[in-house]
């Protein structure tokens, strides 16, 4: 069939043609309409450009935290919100009041369990203080008590701090969550929960408890703790009084000699654990006290299961990339629910606490903790899911390891290939720098970058110029693979 032949006119022509019998006035608003109609059309039509753009520009970038439990991987995740979303982390600030009081209380209670079991023999030969005159320390009678009576008279004081200590928890996890946790992957919105050591964590569930309860923790810029609301706020309030109403007890508890000379003996170091306030009683007791960004990072609250926070940034070059951070549960049970999200398209950071070299781990005492991180980080290396991913190692805690050393506790007694070199950080450092470095050559199925980190991420002040070279690095690495570069 023959096509029709085109007009020899445009049939639109006459309709849009201004009429014959036009006037000067109608013309100019005609004219008027018409160039408001053309700003209009060109103001969509730029906006469809616009969006367009965003979109193709629109990068989304995913980043998974590795490491073992303790590691620092979900304060790596604050310190990046910290920087990225100041404005999102600076809010939920406050939802960490509890949990800071509940870490407060925690290693209050290990002195004082300690103190309840004391032996004789542990204690100071001489009265460590003239108030203790008539110390009750006579260690020939096997029923007298052997604490120092001002001892044995805070401890009665404190007493209380158990029961304060039951209603935070009461308050912070539902009773239907204090049974025994099994793992489980999944990203939802986040609970409080206690397991069975008693220390509080959250893990991804199926609802959130807004009210009176927790927020989601998977949120756009959101990565606080999971409880919020009325009544975590009142209950913050109410352990507040009871800390500042016995809390000359507690400063003289912490400084007392006795005490320390207590703990050094059972090797309890309270200042390398997590969740660490003591050195700041005076301010965390004040009846005005808020949690300050330094107080979020040291906070500790346990991830069990996995998590995604989604943020943009705020601000920067890369104001409007999406990111995507996961969070995963290190404890040895939670390792294979990071398998599903190997893949080649996320950047990964590997935290090894090199502090951990003289201790074990908190679910498995016959575990050493550096000796888990260099098996994780082999297994992490040779992973062929993971065979085209730069990864980026984070040897934390050096700010612990630095004290340790200090302190005169020599690495080559734990790890003995350190042999006779200088028992310094520095020294140190380097020495696990190129262990792990070595370990990443030989067992990554393809060559590929090292790039390793000595860090302290809960140090605001070095910790920022670091997460900036990742972030750089990462958004690279995303670009490259998007084949935008
Ligand atoms: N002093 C010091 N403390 C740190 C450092 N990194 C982390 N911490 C603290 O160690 C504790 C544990 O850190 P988290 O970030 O909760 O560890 P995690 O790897 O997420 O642990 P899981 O959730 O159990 O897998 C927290 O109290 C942190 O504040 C560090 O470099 N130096
Ligand atoms: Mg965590």
């Amino acid at each position: 069939m023959p096509g029709r032949e085109p007009p020899d006119h445009d049939p639109l022509d006459a309709v849009l043609r201004p009429p014959i019998d036009e006037t000067p006035e109608e013309k100019a608003f005609r004219l008027a309409q018409e160039e408001d109609a053309r700003r209009v059309s060109q103001a969509i039509d730029e906006s469809i450009r616009l969006e367009k753009q965003q979109r193709k520009k629109m990068k989304v970038v995913r980043l998974l935290l590795l490491g073992q439990s303790e590691s620092g991987k979900s304060t790596t995740l604050r310190q990046f919100q910290r920087l990225y979303t100041p404005s999102a982390f600076r809010e939920e600030r406050i939802l960490w009041h509890s949990i800071i009081q509940l870490n407060l209380i925690r290693s209050i209670q290990i002195i004082m369990d300690t103190l309840a079991d004391v032996r004789p023999h542990e204690l100071p030969s001489s009265p460590p203080s003239p108030t203790d005159s008539d110390a009750e320390t006579d260690s020939n009678s096997a029923d007298a008590p052997v604490l120092p009576t001002h001892l044995s008279a805070i401890l009665a004081r404190l007493a209380h701090l158990k029961h304060v200590e039951a209603l935070l928890i009461a308050r912070l996890v539902p009773p239907s969550e204090e049974a025994p946790y099994l793992p489980q992957h999944g990203i939802g919105q986040g609970h409080v929960r206690i397991n069975s050591t008693r220390e509080v964590f959250v893990r991804p569930g199926k609802h959130a408890l807004r009210q009176g309860g927790w927020e989601s923790n998977v949120s756009a810029g959101g990565v606080g703790p999971p409880m919020v609301g009325q009544a975590s706020q009142e209950t913050a309030s109410e352990v507040q009084a009871a800390l500042f109403q016995c809390h000359e007890d507690l400063i003289a508890l912490w400084h007392d000699p006795t005490v320390r000379t207590i703990l050094r003996l059972r090797k309890i170091r309270l200042e390398e654990g997590p969740g660490f306030f003591l050195d700041e009683l005076d301010r965390i007791t004040s009846m005005k006290y808020t949690p300050s960004d330094d107080d979020v990072l040291k906070a500790r609250l346990k991830t069990v299961g996995v998590s995604e926070y989604r943020f943009e940034m705020e601000a920067g070059t890369e104001q409007g990339t999406q990111w995507r951070i996961i969070d995963v549960g290190g404890s040895r049970s939670q390792v294979q629910t990071w398998v599903p999200f190997f893949d080649d398209g996320a950047s990964i950071i590997f935290l090894a606490p090199i502090s951990g070299f003289d201790q074990t781990l908190a679910e498995d005492k016959s575990v050493n903790r550096l000796e888990d991180s260099v098996l994780l980080w082999k297994a992490v290396c040779a992973n062929k899911l993971l065979a085209r991913v730069d990864l980026v190692l984070f040897l934390n805690k050096c700010d612990i390891l630095a004290a340790k050393l200090a302190s005169g506790i020599r690495l080559a007694k734990y790890v003995r290939s350190f042999g006779e070199r200088p028992n310094d950080s520095e020294t140190a450092e380097k020495y696990f720098r190129s262990k792990f470095n070595a370990i990443h050559r030989e067992y990554s199925p393809i060559p590929r970058k090292f790039y390793g980190f000595c860090t302290s991420v809960t140090d605001t002040t070095t910790t920022g110029g670091i997460i900036a070279s990742v972030r750089d690095m990462v958004v690279r690495e995303h670009l490259r693979a998007s084949k935008l570069l």
